[in-house]
């Protein structure tokens, strides 16, 4: 196991200069062949990095390799991958060039809804295996988007995942913007996210305007009410110039009332930001229920009508266990199915 700062001292060590590392990193997070490239690698590195290239490569390789692909009927993948040591996580190709990447083995959040926090967090995923998956789904299909909405919490792996975005936004080529983390909340989030070279958009998971009842759904989620959570968001928003995505699981009965649809207009109408509302992935070891389509069809127009951008969406792979953590718990985001847009301001 090691990290990308790991890495680039390896390769220090080996003789490159600021030049060649980026070089050698560019091939492996953009799967390039070692034989492409404007000037071939053998009349521009040194020799001894010449040399322990393809040991290196074929080590980064094995940071995380596949172990079971699930392709969906919406043009998704779920794909459970093996890291070094033996662990697993899962990491999803989405359609459109998408990608969704896990940041831990576990979760200590604990979402009530969520298979991955039933494990607690069995251990960090580092910036370089989240690289790999990364290197290894760009070997499959391109990659021009990458969203930390897999297994884990970024926030409680926070220099791993910075690190991780620093390399994708520069030598590994994607928008600043096509990177985006996704949270449950955390004070540090909005100041670190805003301090990195790469400014990463953000998603906030939000899930209900009740404090208590966020409380009890995400039990172990830093104590920012929604109302913090969003005064945050806003901040983050006007600051990096991308919108806020809100994320919403719906869940039957819980969290898809009249009283919620009215304090979702109080606290997000005017806001720079979106609403997905996506109906919870069925699990059948969980006691919670999808609302049916047209009951969230119904919601998202309502939030529209009253000024709310609102999208409804489907977790990707719906047919091939949606429910993020249920492929690696069995040994599994989003197929958009826009239903309102109105613009937020
Ligand atoms: C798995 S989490 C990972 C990122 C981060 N921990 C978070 O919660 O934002 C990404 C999103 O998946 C959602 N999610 C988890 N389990 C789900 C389920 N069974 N159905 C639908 N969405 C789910 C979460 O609510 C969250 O918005
Ligand atoms: S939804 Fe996110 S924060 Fe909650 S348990 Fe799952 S991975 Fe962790």
């Amino acid at each position: 196991m090691f990290s990308i700062a790991d890495l680039e001292q390896r390769l220090a060590a080996l003789g490159a200069n600021a030049a060649h590392r980026q070089r050698v990193m560019r091939h492996w997070v953009q799967a390039l062949p070692l034989t492409q490239g404007r000037r071939q690698l053998e009349h521009y590195l040194p020799h001894a990095l010449l040399a322990a290239l393809p040991a290196l490569m074929a080590e980064l390789e094995g940071l995380a390799t596949l172990v079971e692909s699930h392709p969906g009927a919406d043009g998704s993948a779920r794909l459970l991958v093996r890291l070094g040591d033996g662990q697993t996580v899962e990491s999803v190709l989405l359609p459109r060039d998408g990608l969704c990447v896990s940041s831990q083995v576990g979760c200590a959040v604990g979402c009530q809804f969520c298979m991955t926090g039933r494990d607690g967090l069995i251990r960090q995923v580092t910036s370089a295996e989240i690289v790999a998956q990364v290197a290894l789904a760009r070997r499959q299909r391109a990659v021009k988007k990458v969203v930390f909405m897999g297994m884990g919490e970024p926030s409680h792996n926070l220099e791993a995942v910075m690190e991780a975005i620093e390399v994708l936004g520069t030598v590994g080529n994607i928008g600043h913007k096509n990177l985006v983390f996704s949270t449950v909340g955390d004070p540090r989030v909005f100041e670190r996210l805003a301090r990195g070279p790469v400014k990463p958009a953000l998603a906030l998971s939000l899930h209900t305007t009740k404090d208590a009842l966020r409380r009890e759904l995400l039990p172990r989620a830093p104590r920012l009410t929604p109302a913090d959570i969003v005064d945050a968001g806003e901040r983050y928003a006007r600051e990096t110039g991308y919108p806020i995505q809100y994320q919403w699981t719906l869940l039957d009965g819980v969290n898809d009332g009249d009283d919620e649809l009215d304090a979702i207009v109080t606290l997000l109408k005017g806001k720079y930001g979106v609403l997905n509302m996506i109906p919870y992935n069925s699990v059948p070891e969980l006691p919670f229920q999808r609302p049916d389509w047209d009951k969230a069809r119904d919601i998202a127009r309502r939030l529209h009508q009253r000024g709310v951008l609102t999208k409804l969406r489907d977790s990707a792979g719906q047919d091939v266990d949606g429910g993020c953590g249920q492929l690696r718990a069995r040994a599994a985001q989003p197929r958009k199915r826009t239903v309102a847009i109105q613009p937020a301001r």
